[in-house]
């Protein structure tokens, strides 16, 4: 089977956040065809889009899976609702979020999934913690890297 190198984007803002981000990196890793290889530090950073919500704790997950990546995302979803992830509001506050960056060289655009993730350079919450993992990585689709994108985006004062 083939392994395939991917990137999970992990948030909390709400419970105990980063009793949240262990457990779901523990779950994930004892999922069948996932194991986590590496994870970046754990950034605390201010809401953006909704910003009328706790502040987040973020950080990057490197693992090399055999799964599709349709079975990935079924298995982000799954850990999810394990850890009790209700879907209230689209952008309201979350006791876990588990996002598919990137998916090998991949890119992805189906009904149900988006790779690269499409937010993914907008968002320095997710930059960050990505290029202390794979800063010269290009972004498949972008012809830019990692800490590109970092750069371009800007480091928020409140992301230190
Ligand atoms: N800082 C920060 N702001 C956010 N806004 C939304 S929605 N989210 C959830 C991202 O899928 C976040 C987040 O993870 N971190």
């Amino acid at each position: 089977m083939t392994k395939i190198i991917a990137y999970i984007g992990l948030g909390s803002n709400l419970g105990r956040r980063m009793a949240n981000l262990e457990e779901a990196v523990d779950r994930l890793h004892h999922r069948e065809g996932v194991h986590v290889t590496r994870l970046s530090p754990v950034y605390e950073t201010a809401p953006v889009g909704y910003v009328n919500q706790p502040d987040f704790l973020n950080a990057c997950a490197e693992i090399k899976t055999t799964l599709s990546p349709m079975d990935l995302l079924h298995t982000l979803l799954d850990v999810e609702r394990e850890l009790h992830r209700v879907r209230v509001m689209r952008w309201g506050p979350r006791t876990i979020d588990l996002d598919l960056l990137l998916y090998g060289d991949q890119i992805i655009q189906t009904e149900d999934l988006t790779v690269p993730h499409p937010r993914m350079t907008e968002r320095p919450f997710v930059l960050i913690p990505l290029a202390d993992l794979i800063p010269e990585r290009i972004i498949p689709g972008t012809g830019k890297t990692v800490i590109h994108w970092v750069r371009e985006t800007g480091q928020p004062e409140d992301l230190v």
